[in-house]
């Protein structure tokens, strides 16, 4: 039987790279004992979002063909994201679901049905200190699993119960070179946050804390195996047609008939439901015959005739007027900057002129439309209201959301416009252009063009 492929994930950061040097190493003795190689894939998730992804990406491809000359049975293989966040959406959410989908692509074009992950101890207790900060039940608690089959992939992470101590002094042993993600001490980040100024304090005061969250992180697993076994039971009881028995439901009780209602909005909605509905809704349940429980932007559930169904809805994106305007942080530095609350991502491309200037955008401010702001198209040519100047340039009513930049209380960029004319960089000085890419429009604007 010929061996089978085994997958690595590789960030490029120390303990992915330690991970696939130790299974390149394994693999070989393996081979060195029984005469069967199993081949190795490294698979590299390029998100697009740090200006240095490119470098990382790098790091990895050559270390493995360092390996390769070494001996090592290694293939490297990458993927480029387009990652285009949702009104609202966590970008930390949205590029692990992108990586997860990408890691899984490359494992089934490879034929590998094993992934490796890095994750060690102290990323475990991690996990379930900020699932608590978010007031999660079991299942969030259970943090990450060790092995886990999803959609024909084990998922493995054969280090969850090692400190990290151990892969630094693995790193430290083999001179082993990696990558440092400069966004690990962007505090905008919970985890970051979690990490630089909670973790120091906890362990000092509490050493044991890595192993005994993790004790507790497998203890929340059990019991979440356990309630979702009951749910399916319950479920089983009390479905009725397209959806369920409500009367049956009800005298489940409380917390059994929120665990039943957890399970099944899971399935029908297609996501979890927020805890604060749940409780609503198991508090409204018992006492009404007919009903409606609206979920914004997704449909409803409806009670009629004793039975409970989901009825959905066209999405609902947020009114542009109910966005707050956000202060933008320096943006000199970077390409590409995400707006969740705005749907879309901005891209920052340095341009030789027609451009606005570089330090502008130390201090830009996203605002929505508010009306009455002027706007200038092209030099030579009077600022006049946005209205107008969309109508005039044919600006489709899909066309006009997103962010609308402004520096002080000039405008300076409008989706669908570009840049106005009254900001435009002198040739020579350092400059860029401004592209706007709409999530749910997948509408992209940009300077100049419009
Ligand atoms: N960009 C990526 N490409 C491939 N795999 C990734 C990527 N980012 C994370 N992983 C996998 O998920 C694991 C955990 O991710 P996490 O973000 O905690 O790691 P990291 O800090 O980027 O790097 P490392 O764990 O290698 O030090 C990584 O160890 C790696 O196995």
């Amino acid at each position: 039987m010929t061996p089978r492929p085994l997958a690595v994930a590789c960030s490029g950061g120390r303990d992915s790279i330690a991970l696939l040097h130790a299974t390149w190493r394994a693999a070989r003795a393996l081979a060195d004992a029984t005469g069967q190689l199993h081949p190795i894939h490294a698979f590299h998730v390029h998100h697009g979002l740090s200006r240095h992804a490119d470098d990382w990406l790098a790091h990895c491809a050559e270390q493995c063909v360092q390996w390769r000359a070494q001996g090592a049975d290694l293939q490297f293989h990458a993927r480029h994201l387009d990652l285009l966040p949702s009104p609202g959406g966590s970008i930390e959410a949205l590029a692990r679901s992108g990586r997860y989908a990408a890691l899984a692509d490359m494992a089934r074009a490879t034929g590998c049905d094993t992934v490796l992950l890095a994750h060690h101890r102290e990323d475990q207790a991690e996990t379930f200190l900020l699932q608590a900060l978010r007031g999660a039940g079991a299942a969030g608690l259970a943090s990450m699993p060790a092995s886990i089959w999803r959609e024909g992939i084990c998922w493995r992470r054969p280090w969850l119960q090692h400190p990290r101590a151990a892969i630094e002094a693995y790193v430290a042993q083999h001179g082993l070179r990696h990558i440092e993600d400069d966004s690990n001490t962007d505090s905008r980040y919970a985890r970051n946050r979690l990490r630089l100024h909670l973790w120091p304090a906890l362990t000092q005061a509490f050493p044991q804390a890595p192993q005994v969250l993790g004790d507790a992180a497998r203890h929340a697993q059990d019991a979440a195996e356990c309630l979702q076994a009951l749910a399916e039971i319950d479920l089983g009881a009390v479905a009725a047609e397209d959806g369920l028995d409500a009367a049956a439901a009800v005298a489940l009780g409380g917390a059994r008939l929120r665990n039943l209602l957890h399970l099944w909005l899971q399935r029908t909605v297609g996501e979890p439901p927020r805890a604060s509905w749940l409780d609503r809704l198991s508090r409204e349940l018992p006492t009404c015959t007919d009903a409606r429980w609206p979920m914004a932007g997704m449909g409803e559930l409806r009670l009629w005739r004793g039975v409970l169904r989901w009825i959905p809805g066209m999405p609902v994106l947020p009114a542009a007027e109910r966005v707050a305007p956000v202060a933008l942080p320096d943006l000199r530095a970077e390409r590409c900057f995400p707006l969740p609350t705005f749907g879309g991502v901005l891209h920052i491309e340095p341009v030789a002129q027609g451009g606005v200037a570089l330090d502008g955008l130390a201090t830009l401010t996203a605002r929505p439309r508010s009306g009455g702001e002027q706007f200038q198209r092209a030099a030579g040519t009077p600022p006049r209201a946005l209205k107008k100047q969309y109508q005039l340039a044919g600006v489709p009513a899909q066309g006009r959301g997103g962010p609308l930049l402004f520096c002080g209380e000039q405008l300076v960029f409008v989706p669908g416009l570009g840049m106005d004319a009254r900001v435009v960089a002198p040739d020579g000085r350092p400059q860029v252009a401004l592209h706007w890419h709409a999530h749910h429009t997948g509408h992209s604007t940009t300077q100049g063009t419009g």
